[in-house]
C-alpha cells in the first residue's frame, strides 16, 4: 500500500465529505438506509480512535421532494428554500442515525465569509474543537439560506477542504457516487471509444494530464472539477485526500484501500499564504505590466508601484487583492500594504520618486502567492 493511503488509514483527525448523490434521491429525499451505513462507517472510525468531522451535502436534494419540485432547482431563491426545508431533515436524519450509538450530533452551518474573516474563523474553529472534546460529531454544511452567489463557497468539496485546513486535519475523504477519479466521465466512452479508467493514485499535476473532469449528476453541484480543485487545495495545506464511493465507506474509512488517493504536497503553504491563496475574500485588483508579472510569479519578488498599470476596487491596506496580467487573467493574490487611494497616486512611479511613507512595496513577497 502506498504511503499516502497508509497516512489516510492512520490519520488521527479526518474530515469526511458526503455528496448529495450519496444520501439523497430525487423523488424520495433522504435515503435513510444509505445514511445509516455511512454513520456506521464513521462511528467505526471514531471508535478506532480518530476525530471525525462530517461535511454533509444534501440539504437542497432533501428539500426537493417535500416541496413537490421535480428536479434540482437552478435559481438561487428556490435552491435556498429547498435547502431550508432539507437542512432540517438532513440534520435530523444524522442525529437519529448517530443516536443508535448514543452519539450526539452538532450542526455547524458556515458561509464563505466565516472562513475568510479571521475572527469568524476562530469562532468556528472553537466550536468544532469543543464539539470534538465533548465527543459529539460535527455535521457541517454551507449556510445556504444566507449565501448569495457572490459569497458562496460554491460547492461542499471546497468547504470540506477549507475545514480540513482550519482544523489541521490529517486527511480528507470525499465520498461520492463514483468509485474514484476516472480518466474521463465514467458515464461516457472516452475520445478513443474506450471506457474511462480508474486512476488509483495522483502524486502531482502530471498524473492529471489528459484527465477530463466532467460535470456531476442530477443532484450534485460541482462534479469532478470541484473535487480536483478541493484535492489541490487540500494538497496545498499538506492534507492527503481519498476520493471514493459512499457505498465503499467502510473500506475508505478503514484501510483506505479503495478509490483514488491524492498525495499531499511535502512542503505545505504557511497558514498565512494558504489564507491569501484560497480563503480570503478579495477586495480589488491591480493590473501589472509584463515585467512585474514575471517578477512576482517567476522570481517571487515584491510588487513595486512602477509595475502597476491600473487598479480597481476600494480596498484598504491589509486587504487581499488579485494581481492581473494585461489580458485580465488572475496571476497571483497578495495583501496590499496601502489603500486604493494611495496606490492610485503611486502607479507607474519608481520607489525613489515617492515620498518616504510610500516607499514600501505595494505587496510584499511574503504576502504574495502566485497562482498556477
Ligand atoms: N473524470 C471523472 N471521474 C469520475 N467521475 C466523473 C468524472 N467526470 C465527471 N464525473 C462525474 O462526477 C460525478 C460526481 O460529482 P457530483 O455529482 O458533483 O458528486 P457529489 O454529489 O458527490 O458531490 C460522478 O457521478 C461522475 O459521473
Ligand atoms: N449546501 C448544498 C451543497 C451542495 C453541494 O456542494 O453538493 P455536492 O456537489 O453534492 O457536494 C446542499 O447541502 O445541498
Amino acid at each position: 500500500m502506498s504511503q499516502a493511503r497508509a497516512n489516510i488509514a492512520g490519520a488521527r483527525s479526518i474530515v469526511v465529505k458526503i455528496g448529495s448523490s450519496a444520501v439523497t434521491e430525487m423523488s424520495d429525499g433522504i435515503d435513510l438506509a444509505r445514511l445509516d451505513a455511512l454513520a456506521d462507517a464513521l462511528e467505526a472510525r471514531m471508535r478506532a480512535g480518530s476525530d471525525v468531522i462530517v461535511v454533509s451535502s444534501g440539504a437542497v436534494g432533501a428539500g426537493i421532494a417535500p416541496l413537490g419540485l421535480k428536479k434540482r432547482p437552478r435559481d438561487l431563491a428556490t435552491k435556498q428554500a429547498a435547502a431550508s426545508v432539507g437542512q432540517l431533515l438532513l440534520a435530523h436524519a444524522w442525529g437519529t442515525s448517530f443516536a443508535r450509538y448514543d452519539r450526539v450530533v452538532g450542526q455547524v452551518l458556515l458561509t464563505a465569509d466565516d472562513i475568510s474573516n479571521r475572527s469568524h474563523t476562530a469562532n468556528a474553529q472553537r466550536t468544532l474543537d469543543r464539539l470534538r472534546a465533548l465527543h459529539a460529531v460535527a455535521v457541517v454544511n454551507e449556510n445556504d439560506t444566507v449565501a448569495t452567489n457572490e459569497i458562496r463557497f460554491g460547492d461542499n468539496d471546497r468547504l470540506a477542504a477549507l475545514v480540513a485546513h482550519l482544523v489541521h486535519a490529517d486527511a480528507l475523504v470525499l465520498l461520492s457516487d463514483v468509485a474514484g477519479l476516472y480518466t474521463g466521465d465514467p458515464r461516457k466512452p472516452g475520445p478513443d471509444g474506450q471506457p474511462a479508467r480508474l486512476i488509483e493514485e495522483v502524486d502531482g499535476p502530471e498524473d492529471l494530464d489528459g484527465v477530463i473532469a466532467g460535470t456531476g449528476g442530477a443532484l450534485g453541484t460541482g462534479g469532478m472539477a470541484s473535487k480536483l480543485a478541493a484535492a489541490r487545495l487540500a494538497a496545498d495545506s499538506g492534507v492527503p485526500v481519498l476520493l471514493a464511493a459512499a457505498s465503499d465507506a467502510a473500506a475508505a474509512l478503514g484501510d483506505a484501500s479503495v478509490g483514488t488517493v491524492f498525495k499531499a504536497r511535502p512542503t505545505r503553504l504557511s497558514a498565512r499564504r494558504f489564507w491569501v491563496r484560497h480563503a480570503a475574500e478579495t477586495h480589488g485588483s491591480l493590473t501589472l505590466d509584463d515585467g512585474a508579472i514575471a517578477a512576482v510569479t517567476a522570481r517571487r519578488r515584491s510588487l513595486l508601484p512602477a509595475g502597476i498599470v491600473a487598479l480597481s476596487g476600494d480596498f484598504s491596506d491589509g486587504d487581499v487583492v488579485e494581481l492581473l496580467d494585461k489580458s485580465g487573467a488572475v496571476r497571483a493574490r497578495g495583501v496590499t500594504s496601502y489603500d486604493a487611494d494611495d496606490v492610485a497616486t503611486m502607479i507607474g512611479h519608481s520607489t525613489s520618486e515617492l515620498p518616504q511613507d510610500l516607499q514600501r512595496a505595494v505587496v510584499h513577497a511574503d504576502d504574495l502567492v502566485p497562482l498556477a
